[in-house]
C-alpha cells in the first residue's frame, strides 16, 4: 500500500479516456513514443498501433514483469524497468499519466529535452499552477512552464476513472515545447522564488548580482525572471 501511494499507482480504467489521450498524442508512423509509468498497460496497445516504436518505463518491478508477459508479442514495444527521469532516452512524443508526486520532477526534466509534443495527465490543481501567468500565486514551476512550454488544458478527468480512485480529479494537458533551459537555470529560478516576497534589489544581493529595481518577482514577466536566473549562472 505504501509503495502504491509513493509511486502514484492509480490505474486508468476508462477506455474512452485512454482513447482521448492517445488521440491528443497524434502519433505518426515515424514517432518514437515514450510512456512514463507502464502500470497495467491500458495505453500500450493504442500507442503501439500507430508508432514506429514505443518505449514504456515502469519503476515497479512487479508491474514491469507483468507487462513483459502481457505484451510479449508486440514487436514495436520496448519495456524498461527503472526511474524514467534517470534514464537518458530520446523520443518524439511523450505520454504519461504521471504519478502525482513526480509531476514537478517531470516538468523540470521535460524542459531540458527536445521533443515534438507531450500529453500528460496531472492533478487538476497542479495544472492550474502550471498555467498561472501572473499574481502572488505564480510559483517557480509556473515560470519554468510558462517560458518553456505551450500548455493546452484538453480534458478534465474525474477521480472515478481510476482504480483505486485518487482523492483528487485530474487534467490532461497537451504540451508543445517553446524553449529549452538548463538544470542550472532551473535551480536558480527555484532559488529566486525562495525570496519571492523580497524586492529584486534584495534578491540580487543574496544571489551575488546587481539588480537596480525595487519591483518583486510577481511584477515581472517569465522572460525577465529567466534572464535573471541566467545571469546568476554566468
Ligand atoms: C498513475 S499510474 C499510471 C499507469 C498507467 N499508465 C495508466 O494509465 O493506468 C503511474 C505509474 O507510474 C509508475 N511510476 C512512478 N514513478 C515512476 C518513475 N519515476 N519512472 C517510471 N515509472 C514510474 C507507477 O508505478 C505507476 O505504475
Amino acid at each position: 500500500m505504501i509503495k502504491r501511494k509513493l509511486l502514484g499507482q492509480h490505474f486508468l480504467i476508462s477506455d474512452k479516456i485512454a482513447k482521448s489521450i492517445v488521440s491528443f498524442a497524434d502519433v505518426k508512423p515515424d514517432d518514437i513514443v515514450l510512456e512514463i509509468g507502464t502500470g497495467k498497460g491500458i495505453l500500450i496497445p493504442l500507442l503501439c498501433k500507430d508508432a514506429k516504436k514505443v518505449i514504456s518505463v515502469e519503476k515497479d518491478e512487479m508491474l514491469y514483469l507483468q507487462a513483459k508477459k502481457t505484451f510479449s508479442d508486440v514487436p514495436n514495444l520496448v519495456l524498461e524497468q527503472g526511474d524514467a527521469f534517470k534514464k537518458d532516452l530520446s523520443f518524439t512524443v511523450l505520454v504519461s499519466n504521471l504519478p502525482y508526486s513526480e509531476s514537478r520532477t517531470a516538468i523540470e526534466w521535460l524542459v531540458q529535452k527536445k521533443f515534438k509534443h507531450a500529453v500528460l495527465m496531472v492533478q487538476k490543481e497542479f495544472a492550474q499552477k502550471l498555467v498561472k501567468k501572473e499574481g502572488k500565486e505564480r510559483r517557480a514551476i509556473s515560470v519554468i512552464a510558462g517560458y518553456c512550454l505551450d500548455i493546452d488544458e484538453k480534458l478534465d478527468v474525474k477521480n472515478t476513472s481510476f482504480r483505486p480512485p485518487p482523492k483528487v480529479d485530474s487534467t490532461v494537458l497537451l504540451i508543445v515545447p517553446k524553449n529549452i533551459i538548463s538544470k542550472d537555470v532551473i535551480d536558480n529560478i527555484n532559488k529566486l522564488f525562495s525570496f519571492r516576497r523580497k524586492t529584486l534589489r534584495h534578491i540580487g544581493k543574496k544571489m551575488g548580482i546587481e539588480i537596480d529595481s525595487d519591483k518583486r518577482l510577481e511584477d515581472i514577466s517569465d522572460g525577465e525572471i529567466i534572464n535573471i536566473a541566467k545571469q546568476i549562472t554566468k
